[in-house]
């Protein structure tokens, strides 16, 4: 199984290869050529591949929904991209609710008269 650090770095990995299409040839990466057509139209194909997604999960497909689930980060990616968000932005506000929001932490300030 792989650990979750390399599962991370890849997809800091793909962004860094999709951030680098910003500006080059559509006609020789499909990242270049749904960047030059907009953020919305990048938005449109996160939905589309996510309702995919969600399709092969509700019907049990697993092998399906393994692929289906890699679509779905690229084109969040692509997303990021036309959009100006870093997976570094991303990452960070998944840290603060890491700190802040789960429930065993909120239970163990509740019942600590100090925090
Ligand atoms: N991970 C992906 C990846 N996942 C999905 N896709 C593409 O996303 C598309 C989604 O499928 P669709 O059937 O919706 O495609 P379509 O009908 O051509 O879509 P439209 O844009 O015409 O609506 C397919 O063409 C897939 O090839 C990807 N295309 C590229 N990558 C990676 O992105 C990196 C850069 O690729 P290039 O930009 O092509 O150089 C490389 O490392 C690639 O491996």
């Amino acid at each position: 199984m792989m650990s979750p650090k390399i599962s991370a770095d890849i997809l800091n990995q793909l962004y860094e290869t999709i951030l680098s299409r910003k500006n080059a040839d559509p006609n020789t990466s499909y990242s270049a050529k749904l960047l030059a057509k907009g953020s919305k139209k990048t938005a449109e194909k996160f939905g589309e591949e996510a309702v995919e997604c969600l399709i092969e999960c509700a019907t049990g497909n697993q092998k399906e929904l393994i692929t289906e689930s890699a679509d779905v980060l690229y084109h969040l990616l692509v997303m990021w991209v036309s959009a100006g968000v870093s997976p570094d932005d991303v990452w960070q506000e998944l840290h603060r609710r890491e700190g802040t929001s789960g429930i065993a932490e909120k239970a163990a300030r509740s019942s600590d008269p100090l925090k």
